[in-house]
């Protein structure tokens, strides 16, 4: 069985969104001193590589993490390519072969240099919720920090799928992917409170 890794490493002087708390880890208890294991401390926002987003992160009566449908993130899963647009929208999506297909992975290849936090990313149109919902679409990813526009405060893309029970997985990383049908498992932690989770997502062929 091929495993695909579609993830981020995790690692110090990883790009954060601005502002945001940025990735450390240390051995904070180390086997010297305990005796018997080293102990890692772990900082980071929890938008931080691929992850995916909680409604609570952009609706203050959103589900939190632990309430997530884990259904959603494990199953058929179709990779489109589609370089080098400014925004995504309906018409960019409507002859996908998807039919049946329940998750949906957006190759923008935006994010040109990983190093570095971007400074603009292709982005999903608001119409983009509807569509997918029409479609049966349960999750959507795309391989960049966010399915809206960087400054975006309102938010319309992030709403719509919402609005439209589509969820959403952020910032995988599909360089090495081709398009095509794969299964998708990316599940999220069992965090009670969060508003979002890091995830190791892979693909598998099918
Ligand atoms: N971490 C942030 C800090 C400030 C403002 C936005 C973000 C985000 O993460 C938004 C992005 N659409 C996201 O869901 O990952
Ligand atoms: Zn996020
Ligand atoms: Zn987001």
């Amino acid at each position: 069985m091929t495993i695909i890794d579609i993830s981020r490493k995790l690692e110090i002087g990883m790009p954060s969104w601005p502002g945001d708390t940025p990735f450390s880890y240390e051995v904070s208890w180390s086997k010297e001193e305990s005796g018997s294991v080293n102990v890692g401390k772990l900082t980071m926002s929890i938008h931080m590589g691929t992850h995916i987003d909680a409604p609570f992160h952009f609706d203050n009566d959103g589900k939190r993490t632990y309430d997530l449908d884990l259904s959603v993130y494990i199953g058929t899963a179709y990779v489109v390519d589609l370089t080098g647009k400014e925004k995504i929208s309906r018409s960019d999506l409507e002859s996908l072969p998807i039919d049946g297909i329940e998750r949906l992975l957006i190759k923008t290849n935006s994010w040109k240099d990983s190093t570095v936090f971007p400074e603009t990313i292709t982005y999903l149109d608001a119409d983009v919720g509807e569509f997918l919902a029409e479609k049966g679409i349960v999750l959507i990813g795309v391989d960049v920090p966010s399915v809206d526009p960087l400054d975006s405060k309102e938010l319309a893309a992030h709403h719509s799928l919402h609005a439209n029970g589509v969820h959403i997985l952020e910032a995988v990383n599909l360089e090495h992917v081709d398009e095509g049908v794969y299964e998708l498992i990316a599940l999220p932690l069992a965090i009670v409170e969060g508003d979002g989770s890091p995830v190791r997502a892979i693909l598998r062929s099918i």
